[in-house]
């Protein structure tokens, strides 16, 4: 199904100069407007050498032309990509000519829209081009690949589909009420929704890991005054990033700092120790401490293990998970341990520093050799969340009502809610807000 009347065209590598620019261009004047540019095109899917000309016959550039006709190319229309020299002056006449021919400057995202509006790929796997290219770590390119291949679009359908299946089910049932007693209350309906709401919180579980490698993690580094906040931010970037002196409340503004911690994209946040003080520059330092403590998808709460006073810190969020680090045991005689979420390092000698990134990937939900199985983004694991909360209404329903009906509507709405992250159910403004928001010539 071709959804498009225009052709697109977009300069596709980024801006700058390089070896090696490429124009692409898309629809169905593609093959037609090449042809005014350079001349006979070559066969499929081969490269050929060629000038481009612009309208008055002028020559812009020469490069290689290739042609990749609909339905098998990247949007599922015709495709012709134009290899020049890497020079932004050219690309830009060469796309000006291609303008002058008959083409219109893509949109942001344009191209992964056509790919999406042509069924050759779901749109979290369009998303998941977008994630690759923005990729901060290997790992995060690596699970970003698998996502555009595929694997995290397989689990939400399969899933969406085991939601139609039971709804399916408890609807012909309902068809046929001298039976619907002994079907509800056998206990197999209820079974088979028990098995769907573990299915949909693994699911919910491995695309919260995936939505961290494609925004990063956030972590905030809070503590009293003189704990070594500042200390740990630069044993963990291993280099001098933030001021550290013996003197407390020497932190004010936020410092952030940005690492790599089982190939996941980690931001830290160096925060001012929190205490009450009537300086107005500290306390705004407070102050915005407390705002990252709640923004951040994991705190690290530093004590100084000498300091006989560590009582809790006030204001932790409950809502953010918290790792307790007991530093400065150089001083203190303790040696590095971990008790769960409760680790024992030194800032200043380095040791216990492997126990705390141990804490971390395990709290994260990342596997030993770093990451997770696919990428993902907020908007899916708030979809799949939403679908969890369909299935527990539609369960306690049945427990309370025994009600098939209740039940077969909320299965309805869980899997219309998971139809949103492959682009099944989704609006025109939603596709609108997340195309926009790739670059042009993707
Ligand atoms: N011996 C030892 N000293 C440490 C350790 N960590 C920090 N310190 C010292 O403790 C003092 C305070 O360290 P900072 O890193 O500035 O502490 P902070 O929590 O950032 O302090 P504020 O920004 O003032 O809240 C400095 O003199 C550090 O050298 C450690 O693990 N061992
Ligand atoms: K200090
Ligand atoms: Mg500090």
């Amino acid at each position: 199904m071709n959804h498009s009347h225009d052709t697109i065209v977009a300069i596709a590598t980024p801006p700058g100069r390089g070896g090696v620019g490429v124009i692409r261009l898309s629809g169905p004047d593609s093959t037609a407007i090449a042809e005014k540019l350079c001349g006979p095109l070559p066969s499929p899917r081969t490269a050929a050498l060629r000038s481009f000309r612009d309208p008055e016959g002028a020559t812009l550039d020469s490069g290689l032309v290739i042609v990749f006709p609909g339905p098998r190319s990247f949007t599922g229309e015709d495709v012709v990509e134009l290899q020049g020299h890497g020079s932004p002056v050219v690309l830009e006449m060469i796309l000006a000519a291609c303008v002058d021919f008959g083409a219109r400057r893509a949109g942001p995202g344009e191209f992964s829209q056509r790919a999406f509006l042509n069924d050759r790929m779901d749109l979290a796997q369009a998303e998941a081009v977008a994630d690759l290219i923005a990729a901060a770590t290997d790992t995060a390119a690596r699970a970003a690949h698998r996502s555009l291949e595929g694997a995290f679009s397989k689990e939400v359908d399969g899933l969406a589909e085991a939601l139609v299946a039971l709804r399916v089910w408890v609807e012909a049932a309902l068809d046929f009420p001298d039976e619907e007693i002994d079907f509800l209350a056998d206990g197999q309906v209820a079974e088979r929704v028990a098995g769907l709401r573990a299915r949909q919180e693994a699911l919910l579980e491995r695309a919260g890991t995936g939505r961290l490698l494609t925004s990063g993690v956030r972590i905030a580094i809070v503590g009293r005054p003189n704990a070594g906040k500042s200390s740990l931010l630069n044993a963990l970037s291993r280099h001098d990033a933030a001021i550290v002196t013996e003197v407390p409340g020497t932190t004010r503004d936020v410092l952030r700092e940005t690492i790599t911690i089982a190939g996941l994209p980690v931001t830290l946040a160096d925060t001012a120790g929190i205490r009450e003080t009537a300086d107005r520059v500290e306390s705004e330092g407070v102050r915005r401490a407390e705002r990252e403590m709640h923004a951040a998808d994991l705190i690290f709460w530093v004590v100084d293990a000498t300091d006989p006073e560590a009582h809790p810190l006030p204001g932790l969020p409950q809502s953010v998970p918290l790792i307790r680090i007991d530093n400065k045991i150089d001083l203190s005689g303790e040696s590095p341990s971990r008790e769960g979420r409760h680790v024992r390092v030194s800032a200043v000698t380095g040791a216990g520093l492997d126990l705390l990134e141990q804490v971390v990937t395990e709290e994260l939900g990342l596997n030993e050799s770093g990451g997770g199985e696919y990428s993902a983004r907020q908007r899916h694991v708030d979809a799949i969340a939403l679908a969890g909360e369909h299935i527990r209404r539609g369960q306690a329903e049945l427990d309370a009502s025994g009600s098939g009906e209740l039940l077969a509507e909320e299965l309805r709405l869980a899997a219309d809610a998971l139809g949103e992250i492959t682009g099944r159910m989704t609006s025109d403004e939603l596709l609108g807000r997340i195309f926009s928001s790739f670059c042009i010539g993707k």
